[in-house]
């Protein structure tokens, strides 16, 4: 019997590994094993999965839809070959993905047995298209939601926005399968077995050049107001970023940083790790890594 394989698609910080992780606490109790690519080369969100799933395998620096194909298949044969096989296998793909690139890798002969595309979900941020309507035109945007079978709204109760627009596109679209990532009524069985016509091969993927993604390690803890100040200072410039970090004043304690456009959280991380790693994605024309270490350079200054 081959395994279900089903994709999640989004534009970067739309809410995929939140998503995954609420269908991971809903899947009473079956085998999930997820596989989850990072677009930088810090693999922040498996470690943010790593405790709800029976395995999962972090891809980083590069995308499944392009550079890291060939990853992807040795991952996938890899997760099947586990003593017990899983019953699904989720697949994250990063936010810069086309999932088409996705689809057609799992339909690689050698692995045409073994498993079989169930369905592709997009997470899609409510509030950034209610903040941001010119998101509605993006090529990648509407890449990831045509290649969707279920979309998932993410962030819809953030913003006094209805929505309107959005859902009028999503109607345009033809995606009448939709449904609220916070809502209690997640279709669980619908997102873990569903029937899916074959994707058409050969159109062209848009890649992941048009972004660039920066990393910036830092042994031991930084100073929480410089950290602040840097992070201010760089958002403007950024699609999103993410990473654990941890600050002089806050001894033992880690923080996990998330910003996706205009909003940014720093919320105290279960485990502590007495380093610094952040990942910054923006795009390439907007944002080089020499600026943001310039940016970031005052922080390591003691
Ligand atoms: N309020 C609210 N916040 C959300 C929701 N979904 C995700 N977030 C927040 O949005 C931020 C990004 O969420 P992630 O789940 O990491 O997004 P992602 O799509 O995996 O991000 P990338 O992998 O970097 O593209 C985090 O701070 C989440 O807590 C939601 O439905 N409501």
């Amino acid at each position: 019997m081959s395994v279900p394989v089903l994709v999640v698609t989004g534009f970067l910080g739309a809410g995929k590994t939140t998503f995954i992780n609420q269908l991971l606490q809903r899947s009473e109790g079956r085998r999930i094993s997820a596989i989850v690519n990072d677009f930088g080369a810090i693999n922040i969100d498996a470690e943010l999965i790593a405790d709800a799933a029976d395995s999962v395998v972090g891809l980083k620096n590069g995308c499944i839809c392009c550079s890291l194909q060939g990853d992807l298949l040795r991952t996938l044969k890899l997760v099947l070959s586990q003593a017990v096989k899983p019953d699904h296998i989720v697949i994250e793909a990063s936010g810069v993905a086309d999932p088409r690139g996705i689809t057609e890798t799992l339909m690689d002969p050698i692995l045409w047995h073994d498993i079989r595309l169930d369905a592709v979900v997009a997470v899609v941020d409510a509030d950034e298209v209610a903040f941001n309507p010119a998101r509605l035109r993006d090529e990648l945007w509407r890449a990831q939601v045509e290649a969707a079978d279920f979309i998932a709204l993410s962030k819809t109760r953030l913003s006094e926005s209805s929505g309107e627009a959005l859902r009028a596109e999503l109607v345009w679209l033809n995606k009448t399968l939709v449904f609220e990532t916070d809502g209690e009524a997640m279709p669980i069985e619908a997102l873990l077995v569903s029937d899916r016509p074959q994707a058409q091969p050969g159109q062209a993927k848009l890649g992941a050049s048009r972004f660039t993604s920066i990393e910036w390690l830092s042994e031991g803890p930084v100073c929480l107001d410089r950290f602040q100040a840097a992070i201010d200072r760089l958002a403007p410039k950024l699609i999103r970023a993410k990473g654990i970090v941890n600050f002089i004043e806050r001894p033992g304690q880690s923080f996990l940083l998330q910003l996706v456009g205009r909003r940014a959280t720093l919320r105290p991380f279960p485990k502590f790790e007495p380093d610094c790693r952040l990942v910054l994605i923006g795009e390439a024309s907007v944002i080089d890594s020499e600026t943001a270490h310039a940016g970031l350079a005052e922080i390591s200054t003691s």
